[in-house]
């Protein structure tokens, strides 16, 4: 049985936390660790065997502890991860690895010094069954060569304080992955245009955004961003080839005809979207570490990431194209 300690109690760490205790197998949380002391504990109480820090290295540090899973806000990702390695701990990241290019070729220094991978980036995209039956599709050269991705990105609405930077670092970071995935190369630049704003858009936030991608093979990516629509959770993708198109994402569930009118309900958020990826991420993060492997989305990924998104954020403040600078690809990623 993996020891995990989770590190951040918010939204997505108690939801991992439930995860590791409830759905998956071959893991149990050991201990919990957050700065709100009470969040901790409170979570801590409600399972066997887990103790509750404030301090993410004293979880860390507990003997019942084999592997870490990070869930705090990004900005705190860097200092964790470097408990960890110090550790020589596995780790699974909930993305962005950072939240800037800086930070993320501190991280992948620190994890090449160490001289094999330890991370898994949380891009759970990668492991939605609808994305990889795409990401097959493409590998297989069905439709002969990807030309163009569509990428459309809806919540429903966002938390308070949520900006504009927050708009690519939180929510495009996961079309920069996809698109990075799905087409197996690097994206070279970026665009971003700002349509006049929706009346439903809090102050200041320019929403909806549509954003443009080039890559090194040639290929353009749109994605519409659009975080306050107020219907609900829509994340889909389009991949049109030489000789066809697919689309993933459609998922509407059932599709009822009654009283004169036909249709079906709207995911209302990325819970509940991508409930089946975050198990599949997570289960196979942990049969990986059991094996003493690591796979899935590497620090170099969360680095090209945090360096598209870096390059995006100018992008939608000037208006103009920005070119995306990447280090040399170190040969721990190759
Ligand atoms: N993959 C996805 O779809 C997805 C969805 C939402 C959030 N996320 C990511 O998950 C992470 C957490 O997001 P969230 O929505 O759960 O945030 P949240 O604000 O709900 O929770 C963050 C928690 O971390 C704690 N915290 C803050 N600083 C800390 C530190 N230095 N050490 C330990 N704990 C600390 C806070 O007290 C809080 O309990 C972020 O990286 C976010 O981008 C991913
Ligand atoms: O942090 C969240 C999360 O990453 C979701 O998957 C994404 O759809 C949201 O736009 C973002 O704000």
């Amino acid at each position: 049985m993996l020891g995990v300690a989770v590190v951040g109690t918010g939204r997505m760490g108690a939801d991992h936390v439930r995860r590791i205790d409830e759905v998956i197998s071959g893991a149990r949380v050991a201990a919990v660790a957050d700065i709100d002391a009470d969040r901790a504990k409170h979570l801590a109480d409600g399972i066997d065997g887990a103790t509750a820090y404030t301090d993410p290295a004293a979880a860390m540090d507990d003997p019942a502890v084999d592997a870490v899973l990070i869930a705090s806000p990004g900005p705190a990702h860097e200092a964790a991860l470097l408990d960890a390695f110090a550790r020589d701990l596995p780790v699974l990241c909930e993305k962005p690895l950072t939240p800037d290019a800086a930070s993320a070729l501190r991280v992948l220094e620190a994890e090449q010094k160490l001289g094999h991978r330890r991370v898994q980036v949380g891009f759970m995209r990668r492991y939605d069954a609808g994305y990889r039956t795409l990401k097959a599709l493409l590998d297989q050269g069905t439709y002969g060569r990807p030309l163009m991705l569509h990428n459309k990105h809806r919540n429903a609405d966002t938390p308070p304080g949520f900006t504009n930077a927050m708009m690519i670092n939180d929510s495009v970071v996961h079309e920069i992955d996809v698109t990075r995935w799905l087409l197996d190369d690097e994206i070279t630049a970026v665009r971003v245009l700002r349509p006049a704003p929706s009346g439903n858009a809090p102050d200041g936030l320019g929403d909806p955004q549509l954003i443009l991608f080039e890559t090194a093979g040639g290929q353009v990516v749109d994605t519409e961003l659009f975080v306050n629509c107020g219907f609900g959770y829509q994340v889909s993708c389009e991949a049109v080839c030489e000789s066809g198109s697919a689309r993933i994402g459609d998922d509407h569930g059932v599709f009822v005809n009654s009283a004169g009118r036909w249709g079906g309900s709207i995911t209302p958020g990325f819970v509940e979207r991508f409930e089946d990826a975050y198990d599949r991420q997570v289960q196979r993060w942990v049969d990986a570490t059991r094996r003493g492997e690591v796979e899935g989305p590497s620090c170099w990924d969360g680095y090209a990431a945090a360096a598209v998104c870096e390059a995006g954020v100018l992008a939608q403040a000037t208006g103009e194209r920005v070119a995306v600078e990447l280090i040399e690809r170190p040969a721990l990623y190759c």
